[in-house]
């Protein structure tokens, strides 16, 4: 488990951090999710030690990281740093080599990892030969390729299509799945809400949320309820101003309302006829964001 406690970091007068904590749990994907700007790459690149903080701790199960704890992460940054004329596999088995693999076990990991990511066909072309995307796959069988202790990913669903937006997500799960704690950061927050265990949530440097995320979503829960009847016309009218309507189609109508207007509410709509659907609408990632960072 990764502790950030109380890191603050300036670039002369910008302070880009401001008592910045949270915790990154072995074995859960935790999304890191800010606006442009927001301090995402500044923190990945303090725990990574590419930049030191100016106060507060970053500690690895309750010790402060030290350099070779550091060695034994994995970490894709933003600016994305191969070899442009190397030829991918063998990028991948020197970057083990340097990690003290042996070239077999070296070689075994990157075919692995070309193969996982459909990359195989292109393992002897050189990585500048490549599309972006593809070139993107590379940078995460790079970050994995010494099957790290921890993981730290800036951005690595960026220009990526579906098809590699999921295998990607397949193989940080079963990073996950290996006990490794695993750190990414998104601006596709429907990518971040589908994949990640736990979410930290910053603005301005600052955090303004973090935890599970399921814990989270029913925290931010607004007292939104959900009818699915044919035709739900009638509703507004028999709420009476008993509560507030919300999104309405053909065939559901949202509404917040105190507890014994809903539970008359759906009596109602059971003695009218059928009731399809009726539940509490869970906020999304993006609703939670905006009202989180807004
Ligand atoms: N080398 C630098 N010198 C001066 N200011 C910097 C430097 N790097 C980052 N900053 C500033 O620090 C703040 C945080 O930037 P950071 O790159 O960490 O944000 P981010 O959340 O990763 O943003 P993005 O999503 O746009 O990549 C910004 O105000 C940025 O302008």
């Amino acid at each position: 488990m990764l502790v950030l406690d109380g890191v603050t970091k300036s670039y002369g007068e910008r302070r880009a951090l401001d008592d910045v904590g949270f915790t990154i749990e072995a074995g859960r994907l935790t999304g890191f999710v800010g606006g442009n700007g927001a301090g995402k790459t500044t923190t990945m690149r303090i725990i990574l030690g590419v930049l030191a903080a100016d106060s507060g701790s970053v500690l690895i199960d309750g010790i402060p990281v030290s350099a070779a704890a550091r060695r034994r992460f994995g970490y894709m940054p933003e600016e994305r740093g191969l070899y442009p004329k190397m030829r991918v596999r063998e990028q991948l088995v020197y970057l083990a080599r340097l990690h003290g693999w042996t070239a077999a076990a070296a070689g075994r990991s990157a075919d692995g990892l070309l193969e996982q990511l459909e990359l195989g066909a292109r393992a002897d072309d050189p990585l500048e030969s490549l599309s972006l995307g593809n070139q993107q796959r590379a940078q995460i069988a790079a970050a994995l390729v010494h099957q790290p202790d921890l993981l730290v990913l800036d951005e690595p669903f960026s220009g990526l299509d579906v098809m590699a937006v999921d295998l990607v997500q397949n193989v940080l799960k079963e990073q996950a799945a290996r006990g490794v704690p695993v750190l990414f950061s998104s601006h596709q927050l429907d990518v971040v809400e589908r994949l990640c265990d736990d979410l930290v949530i910053i603005a301005g440097g600052q955090i303004r949320a973090a935890g599970r995320r399921d814990e989270l979503r029913a925290q931010y829960a607004r007292r939104v309820w959900e009818l699915g009847v044919d035709d739900p016309d009638w509703v507004p009218g028999w709420l009476d101003g008993r509560g507030t309507v919300g999104a309405t189609t053909d065939t559901s109508v949202q509404l917040e309302a105190p507890d014994d207007v809903r539970r008359d509410l759906l009596a109602t709509a059971i003695a009218r006829g059928p009731v399809h659907s009726w539940r509490h609408v869970q906020p999304s990632l993006a609703e939670i964001f905006r009202e989180v960072v807004g």
